[in-house]
Formats: structure tokens, C-alpha cells, sequence
């Protein structure tokens, strides 16, 4: 089972943690910038080899120590093809350093498209005799919305190609309580939500307990953290909101199980940016990324006991 992979990874590194490669051009130090504009132009194609650059260097700076790297798609689209051919080639990149890939791509629609979306991301399209593969992620970020006939291309897929995919239940952003906190016969819509994640990885439990169905809980809203973990307890939690958007460490130490497993928590600007907080040189910005993994992992693990 595909969380097995990632939480093998965490154990080993005593560190459950990803790092998210959401990256603006505004992040990336000028000497990149420059180098690539000074052959392309200020061009998509410039902007998005530059991009490449930084999320390598960024990479060979804490493979060592995060298990995982969240790139979001929406930061690579926003360059075009250029910008797609990035985040195929930072998918690729991790992968070759030995990191786990979560695209988060927060993918839905009906059956059959869906199992398009399935085979961009997570599986192989056919062409001819060939089995190609597009993206290559090890887990996906879904929306859960329309229902089981939009998951279960997912699910198939998970189980064949040893993947996962992680369901929005209680998204981290101000807002979502909108939609997910509303009640229906007394039950919070999240709650619904996270159930339903169960059920869709009833058949897909792997040797720590979890299945290949996760759900993304955001670390700005604790309590649900804690109620969810006690629901859900075959369910991996993907935590973002920690950081940039003010989630703290003894806040999602509820998304935790008793042995220190069960979630893994996402930093992305505090450590693509940290060169800039820290106000280093602009050369030492994969350093700067690193220094903030190891602070953030310190900072959990003062609260998570890894077993
Ligand atoms: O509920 C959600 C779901 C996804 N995200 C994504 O996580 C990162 C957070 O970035 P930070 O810079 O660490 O705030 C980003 O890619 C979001 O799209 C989320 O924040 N909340």
C-alpha cells in the first residue's frame, strides 16, 4: 500500500513532514531568474526553467531528511506548457533522490473523466503497444465532492500501481466551515466526508494501519484534528496550514496516533521563503530551506513521539 512507503520513510527519518513546492517566480533569487532570462527572455519558458533550478536545489538540500515534497499544481499551470514540464521534471527529480511525491492537484469530476485525471497523475496511458508513464506521483490531493463514482478510478489505481490519494475533508482555509462544518442529521459535513474516506480504503489497508485513502485536515482547525483522528482511524491525514498560515505544532499533535504515525504535516512558503525571512544571501536559500525543515521537524517532534 502506497502510505506504507511514505511511512516507512517517515519512521526511518523521524520526521513526518513534506516540504511544498508552491513555486512564485517572487521566490526565486535573482541570480536564478536572471540566468535563465538572460537565454529566454522574460519568458513562461525562462520563468519556468528557472522555477526547475530552484525547486533541484531545494531538493538536494533535504532529501536527506523530509520524506516527502508536495508540489501544487496550480504554481507550475499558472506557466503553461513550460510551467508543466516543471513540475513533471521536479516529480521525476524527487523521485530519483529517493523522495515520496504528493501532487496536489485537488482533482474531481465524473467517472469517466476522472479516470483520465487518474492516469495523468497516478497511472500509465496507452499509446499504441506503450505503456507511458505522465506524471509519475506517488499520492494525489482529491475532492471528495461528487460522490464514489468520481474515487473509485482512483482506488483501482492504488491498488495497482501502489499509489495514494488524499480527500479534502476539513480544508485549513477560513472559509471552509462554510460548507464543511454544516450539519446534516447532527453529523459536521468534514465528519461525513472523513467516513466516507474511510469506507472508499476499507479494502486497501496496508501494515501500519492505514489505507491508501487520506484525508487533508487543515492544522489551522485542531480540534477537528483530534475528533477526526479518533474517527478515522485507517485514515493518513495530510496536514497543511502549518507556518504561513499560522497552525502551530501543539495544535496538530492531535492529527497523531499513539505511536507517533497517521499524519504528515505541510510547510510550503516558511521554507521555500526562508531565505528571505532569515534576510540571507539569496545563494544560501537551499541552506535557509534546510535550516527551516529541520526547525519545523524539531518543533513537532518536541510534541510527536515516532514509534
Ligand atoms: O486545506 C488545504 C489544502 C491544501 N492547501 C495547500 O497547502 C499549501 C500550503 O502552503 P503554505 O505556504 O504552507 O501555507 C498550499 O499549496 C495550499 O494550496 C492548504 O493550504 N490547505
Amino acid at each position: 500500500m502506497s502510505f506504507d512507503r511514505l511511512i516507512t520513510k517517515i519512521r526511518e527519518m523521524k520526521n513526518p513532514t513534506v516540504v511544498g513546492l508552491d513555486p512564485k517566480l517572487a521566490y526565486v533569487p535573482s541570480y536564478i531568474q536572471k540566468t535563465y532570462m538572460d537565454v529566454d527572455g522574460e519568458s513562461l519558458k525562462a520563468a519556468s526553467r528557472a522555477i526547475f533550478r530552484f525547486n533541484q536545489e531545494i531538493i538536494d538540500a533535504i532529501c536527506d531528511i523530509v520524506p516527502a515534497i508536495k508540489p501544487q499544481a496550480a504554481y507550475y499551470e499558472m506557466y503553461g506548457h513550460h510551467g508543466i514540464k516543471t513540475l513533471e521534471r521536479t516529480i521525476r527529480y524527487a523521485k530519483l533522490k529517493g523522495m515520496f511525491v504528493i501532487t496536489d492537484g485537488k482533482r474531481n469530476d465524473i467517472g469517466a473523466t476522472m479516470e483520465a485525471y487518474t492516469a495523468a497523475h497516478l497511472g500509465t496511458t496507452m499509446v499504441g503497444e506503450n505503456e507511458c508513464t505522465p506524471f509519475g506521483a506517488d499520492a494525489l490531493t482529491v475532492n471528495g465532492y461528487l460522490g464514489s463514482d468520481g474515487i473509485n478510478p482512483l482506488l483501482r489505481t492504488c491498488k495497482e500501481h501502489d499509489k495514494g490519494i488524499f480527500v479534502l475533508v476539513k480544508t485549513s482555509n477560513p472559509s471552509s466551515g462554510e460548507l464543511q462544518d454544516r450539519l446534516i442529521d447532527g453529523v459536521p459535513v468534514y465528519a461525513i466526508m472523513g467516513d466516507m474516506c474511510e469506507a472508499w480504503g476499507r479494502e486497501q489497508i496496508g501494515q501500519y494501519g492505514y489505507s491508501s485513502v487520506g484525508a487533508v485536515v487543515g492544522a489551522t482547525y485542531p480540534e477537528q484534528l483530534r475528533e477526526l483522528r479518533a474517527r478515522l482511524p485507517h485514515t493518513m491525514f495530510l496536514v497543511p496550514g502549518y507556518g504561513a498560515q499560522g497552525g502551530g505544532a501543539a495544535g496538530v499533535a492531535g492529527a497523531f496516533d499513539a505511536n507517533g504515525l497517521g499524519a504528515i504535516v505541510n510547510s510550503s512558503r516558511a521554507i521555500m521563503c526562508a531565505y528571505q525571512k532569515e534576510g540571507c544571501d539569496e545563494h544560501e536559500f537551499a541552506q535557509a530551506a534546510r535550516r527551516e525543515a529541520i526547525r519545523m521537524r524539531e518543533d513537532l517532534t518536541s510534541y510527536i513521539d515516532i514509534k
